[in-house]
């Protein structure tokens, strides 16, 4: 079986490189959802996204629509590409519109605020679709990387290995091999977490700190994140993988990662509001540190680095103040692999 129709809801950079993705791998109709009615017209008549791939040749099976329903209409395969925060109110105006098997696939990687709840969890309580119909997409996949067909790799994670792998099948190409895992919680904790873990290593960087500092907030950030995913149920081996170091090292070393960028702007001294204003684009950790703290609360666990980087982002901390602060906990053993259970240090 294979992907006839597909939409993807969102025409940002990585929802239009996705689409471009399952053109490649043979989908023959892929139709993108985009807010600004321009950007949809500039997609279906010229076959570019101006602003945000302005050099990427889109390929003819791509068209683009602003209307929602006219996209999901007749489509087995959904994308859901737009920012975290914004996920539930749009897909509770879709979720009518979308085919009774269709599969859903997640590409976002944060944790709502208020619920605290993962993308999938979002989707099935605003589409009211069960879980194994949700795939995530999650990986070491920059969007700009990936339209410069610059090989990589991909996880796609469902409890459904039939619907897995069908999306395995929809976009692997020359350029991306996606592998499949069972793991949804590890996979979309991994890509949620990621993104604060950068802002602190952009912070770093801007303060001038080398390769020492970036590989302990690396290697410390997946420790954190591990001992989240110990205690919400994830395979801990998913942390070691493409879902978790993968991406974990290729946001924080990439300058084309806006998570790492935002992170550099307020290493800068810039406030929050000036370090929006310099980054059009969504950079999901800096609202999704304040969710993954109070979930990691909510479960017993302690996440230094995220906490800081909530401080820094949404309490006016310093960043030199919030590095300080995490050299001074109280010494500890390393204990790499630790259980989730018992002290969630
Ligand atoms: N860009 C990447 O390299 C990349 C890679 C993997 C995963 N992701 C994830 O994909 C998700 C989408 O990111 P992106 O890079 O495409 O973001 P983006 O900032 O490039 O684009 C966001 C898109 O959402 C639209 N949008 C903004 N507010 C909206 C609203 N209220 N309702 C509907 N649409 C709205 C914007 O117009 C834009 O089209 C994020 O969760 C991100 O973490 C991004
Ligand atoms: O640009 P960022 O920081 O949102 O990261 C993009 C992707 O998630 C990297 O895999």
């Amino acid at each position: 079986m294979s992907i006839r129709r597909a939409a993807v809801l969102g025409a940002g950079s990585w929802g239009t490189v996705f689409a471009k993705l399952l053109a490649d791998a043979g989908t023959p109709e892929v139709t993108v959802w985009a807010r600004r009615p321009d950007v949809a017209e500039a997609i279906r008549e010229r076959h570019v996204n101006p602003d945000y791939l302005p050099n990427t040749w889109l390929p003819p099976a791509v068209t683009a629509t602003g209307d929602a329903a006219e996209a999901i209409d007749g489509a087995d395969l959904v994308v859901l590409a737009v920012p975290s925060q914004t996920l539930r109110d749009n897909l509770g105006a879709w979720a009518g519109t979308i085919g009774s098997d269709a599969t859903l696939v997640s590409l976002m990687k944060g944790i709502e605020l208020g619920t605290l709840k993962r993308m999938s969890e979002v989707i099935v309580d605003s589409a009211g679709v069960e879980p194994d119909r949700i795939a995530v997409v999650t990986g070491p996949n920059l969007a700009p990387e990936i339209a410069a067909e610059q090989p990589a790799a991909t996880v796609v994670a469902c409890t459904d290995i039939r619907r897995a792998e069908l999306v395995q099948r929809a976009i692997s190409t020359r350029y991306l091999r996606p592998y499949t895992n069972d793991d949804v919680i590890g996979c979309e904790l991994g890509g949620a977490v990621k993104n604060a873990i950068a802002l602190a290593y952009g912070m770093a960087s801007a303060l001038g700190f080398g390769d020492n500092t970036r590989a302990t907030l690396i290697t410390r950030g997946l420790a954190e994140t591990t001992r989240l995913g110990g205690a919400l149920g994830a395979n801990l081996m998913t942390f070691a993988g493409l879902a978790g170091l993968g991406d974990l090292v290729a946001t924080c070393s990439s300058p084309l990662s806006r998570n790492r960028t935002f992170g550099e702007h307020l290493g800068r001294g810039e406030t929050l509001e000036q370090a929006q204003a310099a980054t059009r684009q969504t950079a999901e950790g800096v609202k999704s540190c304040l969710s993954i703290r109070d979930l990691a609360h909510s479960v017993g666990v302690e996440m230094p680095i995220t906490e800081q980087v909530e401080l820094v982002c949404h309490e006016g901390v310093d960043p030199l103040k919030a590095l300080a602060a995490l050299m001074a906990r109280e010494t500890k053993p390393e204990r790499p692999g630790v259980p989730s259970t018992g002290e969630h240090q």
